[in-house]
C-alpha cells in the first residue's frame, strides 16, 4: 500500500505538487493521471526517495522508501528506461541490481523470462529498441518480487503488441494482490487497464475515485438522430433534454433514449434517416474535468 498524505513539492517559483492525499490499495491497478506538467513523475519521485518532498509525506507499507531495508523487495518502480548503462547487458543490468540488494541471481533469469527478453539476456542495453528498453525496467521493477509497482508512462513510445502486453501484466500484477500506481496523460489508456483513478492538475488533487464510479458519472450517452425534418423534431423535444444541432438534418440528444425519441418521431409523423446510440469518451470527460489545469499551463508557458 502506497500512502500519500499532505505532500508539496516546490522548485523555486513553481510548487509541482501541491497538498496531494492519496493511497494505492493492493489488488489494483490505481491510474495516475493528469495533463503534462501537471506533477506526475515529481509525486512519483517522492514516492520512491528520487526527490525529498518539501513538505508531507509519502509511505509504502507504513515506511518512506528511505527508510526500507531493502527498497526492491518493496517497491520496484519504472520512471526512467534510459536510465541503463548502454554497454551492460541486460543479464548483467540487473544481477548487479541483485547483489546489490540481496536478491538471489535465480530471480535473473525468472524475470528475464517473465518479460519476454531470455533471448536477448547477451546484448548490451546500449542496442536495445525503446520497446526492450521498457522491458528491461520493468525487469528491474519485478525482481526483488515487490507488493508494491510504481510505473511512469510505462506504455510510452511502445507498438500495439508491447502496450497490450503492459496492461496484462499490471492486470496479473494486481489479482497477484500486488498495489500497482501507473501515471499517464491519456484517459483511454486508464480506461482499459484501471481500477481506481487518481487524477490531478497543477500539483493538486482533481478526484480519487473507482474507475466504475468515473464511468457511470462521465460516460453519459447520447443519441445521434437524422431527419428532413430535425428542426420540427427539436422543437418536440422537452427543454429538459439537451440537444445540439449538428447540421442542417441532424441533432445529437442526451437526456433521451433512442427508443424514447423514436416513440416520439413515429407519433409526430416525423420520418427519421438515423437513429444512433453513442458513447461520450472518457477522454472527453477527463479533458473536461482537467481543463483550468491545461488552461492555466498554457497560460503560464505563452507568458514565459
Ligand atoms: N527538477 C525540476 N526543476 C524545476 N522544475 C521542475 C523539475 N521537475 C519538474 N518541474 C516542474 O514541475 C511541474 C510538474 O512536472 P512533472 O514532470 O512532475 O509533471 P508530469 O505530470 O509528470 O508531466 P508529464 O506528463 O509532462 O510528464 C512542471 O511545471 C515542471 O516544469
Amino acid at each position: 500500500m502506497i500512502e500519500v498524505r499532505g505532500l508539496s513539492k516546490r522548485y523555486g517559483e513553481v510548487l509541482a505538487v501541491d497538498n496531494l492525499t492519496f493511497a494505492v490499495r493492493p489488488g489494483e491497478v490505481t491510474g495516475f493521471l493528469g495533463p503534462n506538467g501537471a506533477g506526475k513523475s515529481t509525486t512519483l519521485r517522492m514516492i520512491v526517495g528520487l526527490d525529498a518532498a518539501s513538505s508531507g509525506t509519502a509511505t509504502v507499507g507504513g515506511r518512506p522508501y528511505v527508510a526500507q531495508p531493502t527498497p526492491l523487495k518493496e517497491v520496484g518502480a519504472l520512471l526512467d528506461p534510459g536510465a541503463v548503462l548502454p554497454g551492460r547487458t541486460a543479464y548483467h543490468h540487473l544481477l548487479a541490481l541483485a547483489a546489490g540488494n540481496g536478491i538471489p541471481s535465480s530471480r535473473v533469469k525468472a524475470v528475464l523470462a517473465e518479460v519476454g527478453l531470455e533471448n536477448v539476456r547477451r546484448r548490451r542495453a546500449g542496442t536495445f529498441s525503446l520497446g526492450m528498453r521498457q522491458r528491461l525496467g520493468i525487469a528491474a521493477a519485478l525482481l526483488g518480487d515487490p507488493p508494491v509497482l510504481v510505473f511512469d508512462e510505462p506504455l510510452n513510445g511502445l507498438d500495439p503488441e508491447g502496450i497490450v502486453w503492459i496492461r496484462s501484466l499490471m492486470r496479473r500484477m494486481a489479482a497477484e494482490g500486488r498495489a500497482v500506481l501507473m501515471s499517464s496523460h491519456l484517459m483511454s489508456e486508464m480506461e482499459l487497464t484501471a481500477d481506481h483513478l487518481v487524477v490531478i492538475g497543477r500539483g493538486r488533487l482533481i478526484a480519487d475515485t473507482s474507475m466504475k464510479d468515473f464511468i457511470e458519472a462521465h460516460s453519459e450517452r447520447e443519441v445521434f438522430v437524422r431527419s428532413p425534418r430535425a428542426e420540427e423534431l427539436r422543437g418536440m423535444l422537452s427543454t429538459a433534454v439537451e440537444v445540439r444541432t449538428e447540421s442542417s438534418d441532424a441533432l445529437v440528444v442526451t437526456g433521451l433514449e433512442a427508443a424514447e425519441i423514436g416513440a416520439l418521431a413515429s407519433a409526430n409523423g416525423v420520418e427519421l434517416h438515423e437513429l444512433a446510440p453513442r458513447q461520450v469518451s472518457l477522454e472527453k470527460a477527463f479533458m473536461a474535468l482537467t481543463r483550468d489545469a491545461v488552461e492555466y499551463q498554457s497560460e503560464k508557458e505563452t507568458s514565459r
